[in-house]
């Protein structure tokens, strides 16, 4: 990914990326991992709940930096799962535009 990816882009890419890996499972790929865990789609799961309690840890602690870290890792392990469920960047934006 480019290191000057404007941020509107960011998650497409992120996204983009996370289907292929999807797609193509190439050997070394954390997220290929996923997809082919033997505990199936609890591996996900289970990331999810660790970055979620990791994201309210640095909260608490009012670590700043920790808090953009955890919850970049708990949105990259969304995008997995929506990946994972046959859901798109897409559907979620347009779940979100529903509520305006
Ligand atoms: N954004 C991410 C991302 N965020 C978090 N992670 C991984 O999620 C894991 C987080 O788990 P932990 O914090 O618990 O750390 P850990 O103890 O090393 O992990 P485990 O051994 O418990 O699984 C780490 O292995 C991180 O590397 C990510 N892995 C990949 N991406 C993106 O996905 C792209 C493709 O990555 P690969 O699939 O690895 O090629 C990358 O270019 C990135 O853009």
């Amino acid at each position: 990914m480019e290191s000057d990816t404007p941020p509107a882009e960011v998650l497409d890419e992120l996204f983009a990326t996370i289907e292929e890996r999807k797609e193509t499972l190439p050997e070394g790929s954390y997220t290929a991992s996923l997809f082919t865990h033997e505990k199936g789609e609890n591996a996900v799961l289970e990331k999810l709940g660790e970055e979620t309690t990791e994201t309210i840890l640095a909260a608490k602690d009012e670590e700043e930096e920790e808090l953009l870290a955890e919850s970049a890792d708990l949105v990259y392990h969304l995008l997995v799962l929506l990946a994972m469920e046959d859901a798109t960047l897409d559907d979620l934006r347009a779940e979100l535009r529903e509520r305006f």
